[in-house]
């Protein structure tokens, strides 16, 4: 793996890109509303194209809404919510990142693109456990209650 390297950027290096705002970018946001519209639009894509993220949508929107209806503490649903949408964001991030490395590397294989892509889904991978793993401390104890209560009911 042998790689150019460029010499580090020196603040005289990055004087002209942090004096002309943005100027490599093709477009900017012109207000609040146009950047929540191209945040909105990725996230669309990412769920139209991303299977696992359409996954973690309805695994999240299940979570919260069983914290909801077992009526768990606000706390216990606000810790459901942030790990929720830590794999959520982590996801958005991977599909990002895997567009900016297709864009880099096309279809060649790199051992840093794997790296990169390997990596990035296994930080998504990582939230997703610790998600599943509150979510199953905090809704599990309450749901089996639940569903020993109708049973006897029923009985
Ligand atoms: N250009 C590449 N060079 C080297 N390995 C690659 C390259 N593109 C993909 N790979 C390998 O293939 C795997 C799957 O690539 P893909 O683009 O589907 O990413 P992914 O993170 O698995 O996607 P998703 O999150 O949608 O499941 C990567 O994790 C990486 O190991």
């Amino acid at each position: 793996m042998s790689q150019q390297v460029s010499s580090p950027a020196t603040p005289k290096h990055l004087e002209p890109i942090v004096t002309q705002e943005r100027k490599y970018s093709w477009k900017v946001a012109s207000n609040l509303f146009t950047s929540f519209r191209y945040a909105w639009a990725g996230i669309s894509y990412a769920f139209k194209t991303q299977r696992n993220f359409r996954i973690h949508v309805s695994v999240c929107v299940l979570a919260l809404g069983l914290s909801i209806f077992l009526r768990l503490e606000a706390i216990e649903v606000a810790v459901i919510g942030i790990t929720s949408g830590l794999v959520l964001t982590l996801e958005l991030l991977n599909t990002a990142l895997e567009s900016l490395v297709d864009l880099t590397v096309k279809q060649t294989y790199h051992d840093l693109a794997k790296i990169a892509k390997d990596c990035a889904a296994g930080a998504v991978l990582i939230s997703a456990f610790v998600a599943i793993f509150v979510a199953s401390i905090l809704i599990l104890p309450p749901l089996t209650k639940l569903i020993i209560a109708y049973a006897h009911t029923f009985a």
